[in-house]
């Protein structure tokens, strides 16, 4: 509970993805040690600047923790058939352990038909259709197949604050695949006990909903839309939405997430955004990575 006057603590997502990269780095080298050198490939189509530097972001983190980087870059013309090509030479080369298709791709490409193209093994972001099969199937850890890294990245992040969500309502913004769905998927498993109201733009009264939750997760893409005053004090909020938005001040373009400034006041733990569930995202990457090396290697 957050006496008066008080504010949050923070979730900072910065400072746990950097003590995840030093474990991750220490993993990568045993694998080395052995002969093995784990790869992360990514699929990149067209010009978006964003996902361009999302992507740049995904190699530098490479870089620090000894993953080996493989890109496919394609141009903005490129057509379905060339993704695809590009899908097919991953699931060959020996030298990629996972990889991922930068998402969105441009406007007309068949999503679904190349993320289900993705060989499972190599679904370094869980979105295939069969790892996401496995997530509703295997309903307990240890992690056997490779989780959606966003999901994954908010459990994390709140484990290693020491906060459970055990026997907690927790109230999900937002049925996207990545974040909404997959992760009320994760947290209703025995192993996290948690009870979840997944919440969207066909929900009447979200405020309703946020009044009752013990644990918010805001991942509708809509600035602002959780505030102080719809909260229960005390609340643990983690901000996941990634929103553009002209800076009043400058014009400049900004990046904010879903929860409102005053949230601060009210909540017991917030994470920042930046900074929070973001470096957590790319970090739970890499992890996915290096655990896909480390399963092929006790196959051997
Ligand atoms: N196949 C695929 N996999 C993804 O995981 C994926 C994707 N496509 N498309 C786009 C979204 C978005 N996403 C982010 C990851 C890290 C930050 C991140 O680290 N953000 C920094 C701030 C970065 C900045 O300021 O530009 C932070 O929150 O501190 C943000 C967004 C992964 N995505």
């Amino acid at each position: 509970m957050t006496a008066a006057g008080e504010t949050a603590q923070v979730l900072d997502g910065k400072a746990t993805a950097a003590a995840i990269k030093a474990e991750l780095a220490q993993r990568v080298a045993a694998l080395r040690a052995d002969g093995v050198v784990p790869g992360l490939g990514t699929v990149l189509v067209g010009d978006d600047p964003g996902s361009h530097a999302y992507v740049a972001g995904k190699h530098r983190d490479c870089a620090e923790v000894g993953i080996a980087s493989i890109r496919e870059d394609l141009p903005a013309t490129a057509s379905q058939a060339d993704v695809e090509a590009a899908v097919d030479r991953l699931n060959a080369d020996g030298a990629c352990t996972g990889y991922i298709v930068q998402l969105p791709l441009p406007a007309g490409m068949d999503t679904n038909a190349i993320l289900e193209r993705v060989d499972p093994d190599k679904d370094a972001d869980g979105l295939h259709p069969t790892n996401l099969g496995r997530l509703v199937l295997r309903v307990s850890e240890p992690v056997t197949s490779p989780l959606p890294c966003t999901p994954r990245g908010i459990l994390e992040l709140l484990a290693r604050h020491g906060l459970s969500v055990a026997g907690k309502h927790v109230v999900v913004l937002g049925r996207g695949t990545t974040v909404g769905r997959s992760i009320g998927l994760l947290l209703t498993r025995r192993e996290h006990n948690a009870t979840v109201t997944l919440t969207h733009t066909g929900t009447r009264d979200l405020a309703s909903h946020l009044r009752t939750a013990d644990v918010v997760v805001a991942a509708a893409g809509v600035p602002g839309l959780v505030r102080a005053e719809d909260l229960k004090p005390g609340v643990v909020v983690l901000d996941v939405g990634v929103s553009r938005v002209a800076d009043p001040g400058t014009g400049k373009a900004r990046l904010v997430g879903d929860v409102a400034p005053g949230v601060a006041q009210v909540a017991s733990w917030l994470s920042p955004n930046p900074g929070g569930v973001g470096p957590m995202t790319r970090a739970m990457l890499l992890a996915n990575v290096v655990d896909m090396a480390e399963r092929a290697r006790s196959q051997v």
